[in-house]
């Protein structure tokens, strides 16, 4: 490994800050819970009652309860999936009709080291102890800013956590210093890494506070020398002072810049700041449910609203399950990378498809005062769910069949209200367990124009 130190920016050293808890009242913080022994000797034994669940479960993580990754690691699996179905049933309770169709949310087989993609900050501390500076790596405390220092972890894979740790090693021998988010100075903000699921293709990206990179050269050959499975390795320099992980200028340092992997047979390739599903083995269940609610007949002009890098899109073309597929494919993205992956991604999948860098509300919109007609919307927004222009614009185009996938459903029954309101009606519902061990669920809903 190298040892070559060279001076990189802010080489300050500053304790971690913890900052306040958010949504805690001022007046609340410090204040003392009085518990009778009663009450506190039942809350422990029921802690550790779930902690032994876990362990039977061979889900035992050393940090859980402090970080803030899986709030649901005691809850056993079974009973996650019993939850969060119950969940939704209970959320779009007002908005099934009777007919809808309700299926068991789809859980995994194992639902460990899922995460396809690992995002680790890095922060300075000094050990007071051992009367040195350390680097932190790992997650942030639960509802703080504070990182806790992990080596390994449940729900990442561990590839891409060994090679978040390696860089914190290299950073020491390199003299690269961790950024200081309050007094923004230092180098290194955040490291991603991406590894693709069947191609085990793995992207590094350094994300840096300056574009000026001392010794990158080195940097990278030690990093490969000790990891030969990471295939390219990107430079993005972010230089504001935000908590956006991303900036938006990028270089690459090795290889060529983005990844491959496969879903559904079909080849895709994903660049740093693409949106590319996290739980690859759920995401396969995932498309192909809502392949198959779009109950496609293969003379369809589909819609991928908020495609990504194309790859709903690209397997409704193709269909599933030996299915026909669409006939023709618009998709529409707002992030000009995403849809480059996305041209690429028809082009090497040898399928003719067209994706449009536009806002999807603003493309809808021009696409109903064309006149144009829509057989079936396929749409995956953001948490923040979708906008009035484009459900109104989606009403106008009056697709036969809307499928809507959605990371929240809380949003994703605010957007349904609309779309029953203006002549649909939910005919499938489909949760599918895309975060094990955390409250988040996804969500497919088909509707029908009614
Ligand atoms: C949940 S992701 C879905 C991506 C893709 N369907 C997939 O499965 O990989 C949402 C996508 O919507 C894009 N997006 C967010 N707001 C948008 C907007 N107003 N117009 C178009 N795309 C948008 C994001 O960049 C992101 O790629």
């Amino acid at each position: 490994m190298e040892k070559k130190k060279r001076h990189y920016p802010g080489n300050g050293v500053k304790q971690q800050k913890g900052r306040a808890r958010t949504g805690m009242p001022a007046a609340a913080r410090g204040q003392r819970v009085r518990m009778t022994e009663d009450v506190a000797r039942r809350a422990e034994a029921s802690k550790n009652a779930s902690a032994h669940s876990a362990r039977r479960d061979g889900l035992f993580c050393p940090i859980d309860g402090r970080c803030g990754g899986c709030e649901l690691l005691r809850t056993p699996y079974r009973k996650q999936l019993k939850e969060k179905q119950e969940r939704m049933e209970a959320l779009f309770a007002d908005l099934l009709g009777d007919e809808a169709a309700v299926s068991p949310i789809a859980g995994m087989q194992d639902p460990r080291y899922y995460r396809n993609k690992v995002v680790s900050p890095y922060v300075a501390v000094y050990d007071r102890r051992a009367r040195k500076r350390r680097i932190l790596c790992g997650m942030y405390e639960r509802g703080t800013h504070r990182v806790i220092d992990s080596r390994e972890c449940l729900i990442e894979n561990p590839e891409a956590k060994r090679i978040i740790l390696t860089v914190r090693e290299l950073m020491g021998n390199f003299g690269m210093t961790p950024y200081d988010e309050d007094a923004d100075t230092g180098f290194l903000r955040h490291v991603q890494v991406r590894v693709g699921h069947t191609s085990g293709e793995v992207m590094v990206t350094l994300v840096t506070r300056e574009e000026d990179f001392p010794a990158s050269r080195s940097f990278v050959r030690a990093l490969k020398k000790a990891h030969p499975s990471i295939t390219t390795v990107v430079q993005n320099v972010n230089t504001r002072k935000t908590n956006v992980i991303m900036g938006d200028k990028e270089r690459t340092l090795y290889g060529p810049g983005f990844i491959l992997d496969s879903l559904c047979g079909l080849t895709f390739r994903i660049s740093s700041k693409s949106f590319y599903q996290v739980n690859s083995d759920q995401t396969e269940v995932l498309y192909t449910r809502a392949i198959e609610m779009a109950g496609l007949a293969g003379d369809e002009t589909v819609m991928d609203a908020y495609c990504g890098t194309g790859t709903i899109g690209l397997v409704a073309a193709r269909g599933v399950n030996g299915g026909p597929g669409a006939a023709r494919v618009i998709g529409v993205e707002e992030r000009p990378d995403a849809v480059a992956d996305a041209r690429n991604n028809a082009r090497h999948n040898g399928i003719d498809a067209e994706f449009v860098a536009a806002d999807a509300g603003a493309f809808m919109r021009d696409l109903a005062a064309r006149g144009e007609s829509l057989d079936v919307l396929l749409m995956d927004p953001p948490r923040s769910g979708s906008t009035p222009d484009f459900l109104k614009a989606a009403c106008t185009l009056a697709p036969r069949r809307i499928v809507y996938i959605s990371c929240n459903p809380e949003t994703q029954a605010r957007d349904a209200s609309y779309l029953v309101e203006h002549g649909y009606r939910i005919v499938e519902m489909q949760p599918v367990d895309m975060f094990p061990h955390t409250p988040h669920v996804e969500n497919i809903l088909a509707f029908e124009r009614a």
